[in-house]
């Protein structure tokens, strides 16, 4: 099949990469120019594990191109799928702009029959409004287009795994021809496909990320509360993980979701739900929750030290979470600049996002290029993201730069017994802390002593 993809984003370019190693001719189309450049050279604009090695073999391989030209992109495509961005507006409403060009651009270009596809997350009714901007716009009166909605559910840093493994495909259109298409063309993947409309296709986007968030909300209230009541998160997430019915996956307390999407799709859901007059009560509470949990670690760390006025604090991690590049909405961004504003003198470490912090985070921050580099001589540590080089570093590297160490984990990810053994001071989230040479209480009920 003949596909084009317009936008190579972190959707656009795994899919168009991914249906390009399933035996389709891809064609990839994007208005950044930079973007389209690099990706011509075989180069990645994004961090992704494995997916520069596909971009170069199918580009060898002939059945995947790079162009910055409408025309040249979409010429003699049977299938156009839409993967741009869209981001927040300030009151939270989905930004369809670029998707509006996009539509734009496909009913001036196109010459032949096609079928159109929405991957881009984009608010319920979204796929009618395209239809007719699209038949408002035809350049071309013969050519006949129907609309399909397909939303991905791919997650950075296991991109290309959940395209080839994930749980299933939703196809939403009123053309059973158009979804058959769409279903045929995802023939390889052996995925689970479940057919529905348009609208609905576009709801189960939103509810599952909205959902996902919610489960993320509960579990670090929960956690809060394991903190007050001396129980432990990670042992309470285990215990409720074994009903199939609640799930193991997604009961990791921490400092909160972050993300482009998360964030961005409650906030676009929440007013989806205004506009339908429907006070979404459950959904603002999870947004709340959210927010106020990646204050957790400072507010410790104020508990702790009393002041964070001129103390040395290395932060580990800052993507928003493990294997990706991507810096959007991480709880780095509130964390670091809570400290820089609270007087704290920050180093930041990460393997692979620094470049992108650099760009958003206070200048003040020194940023080092290796672990030991960023501890050396710190009053304390925060742990932003599990990131598998920060989870297995060597935890007698932190006594012998730090003297004595103290390390506020937000994701729970260090390995208590070895803390123990080593006596290192350690605050996580919904747990008990280890404390050895203080006594300031830093969970919110009074210090309850040393923890056996
Ligand atoms: N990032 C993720 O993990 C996932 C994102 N999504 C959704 O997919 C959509 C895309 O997300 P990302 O790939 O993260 O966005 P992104 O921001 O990484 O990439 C969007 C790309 O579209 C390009 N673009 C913008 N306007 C264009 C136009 N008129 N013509 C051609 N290209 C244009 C941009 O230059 C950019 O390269 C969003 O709706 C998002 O909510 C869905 C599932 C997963
Ligand atoms: O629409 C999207 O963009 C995607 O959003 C999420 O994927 P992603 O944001 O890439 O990352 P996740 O692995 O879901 O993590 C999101 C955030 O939740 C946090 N998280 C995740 C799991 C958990 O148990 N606890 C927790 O705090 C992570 O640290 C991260 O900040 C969804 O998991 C994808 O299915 C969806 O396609």
């Amino acid at each position: 099949m003949r596909i084009s993809v317009i936008g190579t984003g972190y959707v656009g370019l795994v899919t168009g990469v991914c249906l390009a190693e399933i035996g389709h001719i891809v064609t990839c189309i994007d208005i950044d120019a930079l973007k389209i450049n690099l990706l011509r050279s075989g180069k990645s604009p994004i961090y992704e594990p494995g997916l520069e090695e596909l971009i170069v073999k199918n580009m060898a391989e002939g059945r995947l191109h790079f162009t910055n030209q409408y025309n040249e992109g979409l010429i003699r495509a049977e299938v156009i799928y839409i993967a741009v961005g869209t981001p927040s507006n300030e009151d939270g409403t989905a930004d369809l702009s670029a998707l509006e060009d996009a539509a734009i651009a496909i009913a001036d270009q196109i010459s032949n029959d096609v079928v159109i596809v929405t991957k881009s997350t984009v608010p319920i009714g979204t796929g009618d409004r395209l239809k007719a901007i699209i038949e408002y716009n035809k350049s071309n009166d013969s050519v006949s287009f129907e609309m399909v909605s397909n939303p991905e559910f791919l997650r950075e840093g296991s991109a290309i795994n959940d395209t080839f493994y994930g749980d299933r495909i939703i196809i939403g259109s009123d053309s059973v021809k158009a979804a058959e298409m769409i279903e045929e063309i995802n023939k390889p993947f052996q995925i689970p496909i479940y057919k529905t409309s348009i609208r609905s296709a576009e709801m189960i986007k939103y509810a599952s990320n909205a959902f996902l968030a919610t489960k993320i909300s509960f579990i670090n209230e929960i956690s809060n509360l394991c903190e007050k009541l001396d129980a432990d998160i990670t042992e309470v997430a285990q215990g409720m993980g074994m009903d199939k019915r609640i799930g193991a996956h997604f009961l990791n307390a921490g400092i909160g979701y972050g993300g482009s999407c998360f964030p961005k799709d409650t906030n676009a859901l929440m007013q989806i739900a205004g506009n339908a007059n429907h006070d979404f009560e459950l959904l603002r509470s999870v947004i709340e929750v959210n927010k106020k949990q990646q204050n957790i670690l400072t507010e410790k760390a104020k508990r702790r030290f009393g002041s964070l006025e001129g103390l040395k604090i290395a932060v580990l991690g800052l993507a928003f979470k493990p294997n990706t590049d991507d810096m959007r909405e991480a709880a780095s961004l509130t964390v670091v600049t809570d400290l820089i504003k609270s007087g704290a003198v920050v180093s930041a470490y990460d393997p692979i996002a620094i470049d992108n912090a650099r760009k958003l985070l206070p200048e003040e921050v020194e940023f080092l290029s290796n672990i030991e580099d960023a501890i050396q001589d710190a009053d304390c540590v925060f742990i932003l993201t599990e990131w598998p080089e920060i989870v297995n570093f060597d935890l007698e590297l932190y006594v012998s730069k730090m003297g004595k160490p103290v390390i506020f984990d937000g994701r729970n990810c260090l390995d208590m017994t070895k803390i123990q053994e080593l006596k290192i001071e350690y605050h996580s989230v919904g747990r008990s802390s280890i404390y050895l040479n203080h006594s300031y209480p830093v969970s919110p009920l009074p210090f309850q002593g040393n923890k056996k």
